[in-house]
């Protein structure tokens, strides 16, 4: 007889909503009810490193309904299209297949593949406009328009949730050089179960680790993802894996970085976390990376440090640390070893 492990406990991110009813202007930068939200999303990610954040008017849902079928078409490409989108230009490339990290994989029976597109909706979206190029020479005006439409509200989502973060410590004049020059790099990623169809469905079958556990180097990691679970993270060091409930259609996951816990001084955690999937359905997934661009040099603003808040970490060029964690790997510690006091 099989025997299954337990399932993973299940956590429930706190949540924070930015939209009240049906418009998005009524939560307005600076007013008290800003600074109460910004305070709440502030403290979920210095507990737990993840919030969930309602933005149904920000991100529609039927938005993400586009994005997710222009997804499919997209891994549906021939893998020889797929790889031709690459760019050997290093971790900070304009497209990408697959980062180091993401082609180690626990299980050769959960495939990942990922592309990513940095700064897909700047300027007149010239990136976007390249990927899409590589991937239809004949082009594909749909798939751009879904790109690029995603990819904006997603960062400027992504920057409105940063912006909190750092009105929350009360340094709200330093947002600018933080926010203002920050890189997003839309990831489309595809979890791809048993894709040479050679096991039977088992109803035991644990599920595979597609994306091996890590830490984001990003300030914030914005995601949504199709009905196939599969995101789990480690809050603390040795605590068991707890499965994340999925943010609903009207919301997404905001999961920390490094690049957050820097700058925070060490008061937001980044968590350590993986994704496993199981079952046979593909799990589709979908985040801007909104991180320091490369020559960005990281530091904590001196108003958060103070006699009972040492300097935790030496200010660094976010390209050196990037280089040093995909050479020293990507774990908790990855942060501290290279950049702590
Ligand atoms: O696919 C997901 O939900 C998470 C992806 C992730 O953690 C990453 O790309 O760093
Ligand atoms: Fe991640």
């Amino acid at each position: 007889m099989v025997t299954s492990l337990p399932p993973p406990a299940l956590m429930i991110p706190p949540r924070v909503d930015l939209d009240d009813g049906d418009d998005p202007s009524t939560l307005v930068r600076g007013t008290p009810e800003w600074l109460r939200r910004a305070g709440l999303v502030r403290g979920a990610l210095e507990a737990h490193g993840c919030v969930a954040v309602g933005c149904r008017r920000r991100v529609q849902p039927e938005q993400r309904e586009r994005m997710l079928v222009a997804m499919a078409e997209l891994f549906a490409l021939p893998a020889e299209t797929k790889r031709r989108t690459g760019d050997a230009d290093g971790p900070y490339k304009a497209f990408g297949v697959l980062l180091p990290y993401m082609e180690r994989r626990d299980s050769a029976a959960c495939q990942l593949e990922a592309f990513a597109v940095l700064n897909a909706c700047s300027g007149d979206g010239v990136e976007a406009r390249a990927f899409v190029a590589r991937a239809w020479p004949d082009g594909n005006d749909r798939f751009l328009e879904t790109l690029t439409s995603t990819a904006g509200e997603m960062t400027r989502l992504a920057r409105v949730i940063l912006a909190m973060v750092i009105d929350s410590y009360g340094v709200a004049h330093r947002s600018d050089e933080i926010v203002g020059t920050a890189d997003a790099n839309f990831r489309m990623l595809r979890y791809c179960k048993d894709s040479l169809g050679t096991s039977p469905p088992d109803e035991h079958e644990q599920p595979a680790v597609g994306l091996a556990a890590h830490v984001d180097g990003s300030y914030l990691t914005v995601l949504f993802q199709n009905n196939v679970d599969g995101f789990e993270l480690r809050t603390r060091k040795g605590s068991e894996w707890a499965r994340v409930r999925p943010a609903g259609s009207d919301s997404v996951l905001v999961v920390a970085g490094q690049a957050l816990v820097a700058w925070s001084n060490g008061r937001v955690l980044a968590p350590l976390h993986r994704v496993a999937v199981g079952g046979r359905e593909d799990r589709l997934s979908c985040g801007v990376f909104l991180q320091p661009s490369k020559n960005h040099v990281v530091d904590v603003p001196p108003e958060l440090v103070t006699a009972d808040a040492p300097r935790r970490f030496r200010p660094f060029a976010y390209e050196d640390y990037l280089r040093f964690k995909h050479a020293a790997g990507n774990g908790e510690d990855v942060l501290s070893r290279f950049a702590g006091m």
